[in-house]
């Protein structure tokens, strides 16, 4: 196994690994750790080039350094990408490699699923390292995250629902779910026991069609969903739904959703201030499943009852960040990436 050092400003450790004898081509990247060791999770894709997957690791770990501020998790950033097609090169040595890899940070990166990667998968890992989280509860970890992440995201709408209309109740308020998946099914349901009005679409329509026999939601077709006149409109399926074709559609008050990089570009955040939209940075609100596996690494091992508690204070979180956008004058995203460098700051002003 040979493990090169890439120095990159601004990132406390940067290296690539390469395993002839698995075919593990992979980088991990820890951006940084001043508020705790790196958690992020792993993917693999088949990126066309090293440089490719370098910037796509460098960019995810530092947007976990962010999230894990605002979330108050007791953690850093920082993330691993394993280069190659998941169906040609996954095996149990090329994991098992990849347990070793992670091993030699020494616990300052610690990691979890992510695109293309199972529970099998991370229990391979296991085998090489410790430093592995988001296992089953069987194996003594937190399991599933996604009911974690949907409770996070009712929470936070809570201070959205406050924010665009005074009040937080969510008594027949119109919500319109992109994706009723993992984390979309189980928030519709939620948001219904509140008393919303619950519109549903996804791509795989049938699924949409039978949670909605199933719990009186509305349904609309995926294509021009965007455009319908709603209180919130929850992107919970794919990210940059808000983008130049569609920005100028919406007929929401807010946006609040599970998904990641729900803005193709930051200017699309700023053009939804001027427009009225109050906008819950996606990472703010999402931040639920995080914060499970937090209480995971934390003292003590998982303690679920801690969790939610924990996770419920995404409300608090969405307060600050709307409180910094208005008194700043500056858009909700603008304010909880200065939330997270003011976390940042004070806790190296402290070391
Ligand atoms: N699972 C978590 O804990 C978690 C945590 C943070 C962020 N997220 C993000 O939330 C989103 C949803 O996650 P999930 O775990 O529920 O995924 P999922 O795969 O279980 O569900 C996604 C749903 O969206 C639908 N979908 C996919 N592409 C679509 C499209 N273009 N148009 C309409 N519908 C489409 C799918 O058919 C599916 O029903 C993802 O963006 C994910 O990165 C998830």
């Amino acid at each position: 196994m040979d493990i090169t050092e890439l120095p990159v400003e601004g990132y406390e450790r940067v290296a690539r690994c390469r395993d002839e004898a698995t075919g593990l081509h992979a980088i991990i990247a820890v951006h940084d750790t001043t508020l705790g060791p790196a958690l992020g999770g792993m993917r693999m894709l088949p990126y066309a080039s090293e440089d490719e997957a370098l910037f796509d690791v460098k960019r995810l770990s530092k947007g976990m350094t962010y999230k894990s501020a605002v979330a108050q998790t007791g953690l850093g950033g920082g993330k691993s990408v394993i280069i190659g097609e998941p169906a040609e090169l996954k095996s149990p040595a090329l994991f098992q490699a990849m347990g070793r890899f992670v091993d030699s940070f020494g616990g300052k990166y610690i990691t979890a699923e992510d695109m293309n990667i199972g529970i099998a998968d991370l229990e391979e890992v296991a085998k090489s390292t410790k430093h592995v989280t988001g296992l089953s509860r069987a194996s003594g970890g937190s399991g599933n995250p996604s009911p974690y992440t949907a409770r996070g995201v009712v929470m936070g709408m809570r201070a959205v629902l406050e924010e665009a209309f005074g009040s937080d109740s969510f008594d027949g308020r119109s919500i319109l779910i992109q994706g009723v998946g993992a984390v979309g099914g189980t928030m519709a349901t939620m948001l219904k026991e509140r008393g919303a009005r619950i519109i549903v679409c996804d791509l795989n329509e049938k699924r949409a069609r039978d949670l909605a026999t199933e719990h009186g939601f509305e349904v609309v077709p995926d294509k021009g969903h965007h455009a319908l006149e709603v209180d919130v409109y929850a992107p919970c399926a794919r990210g940059a739904g808000v983008n130049d074709q569609t920005i100028g559609e919406l007929r929401c008050k807010a946006i609040a959703g599970c998904a990641n990089n729900v803005l193709l570009e930051e200017r699309h955040g700023d053009e939804l201030k001027k427009m009225g939209i109050l906008y819950a940075p996606d990472y703010v609100i999402n931040a639920g499943g995080i914060i499970n596996v937090s209480i995971e690494v934390g003292p003590g091992g998982y303690d679920e009852p801690k969790a939610l508690e924990r996770i419920d204070r995404i409300y608090d979180n969405l307060k600050e960040v709307f409180a910094i956008s208005r008194e700043e004058g500056i858009s909700t995203h603008e304010a909880a990436d200065r939330l997270a460098e003011r976390r940042l700051e004070q806790a190296r002003a402290k070391a």
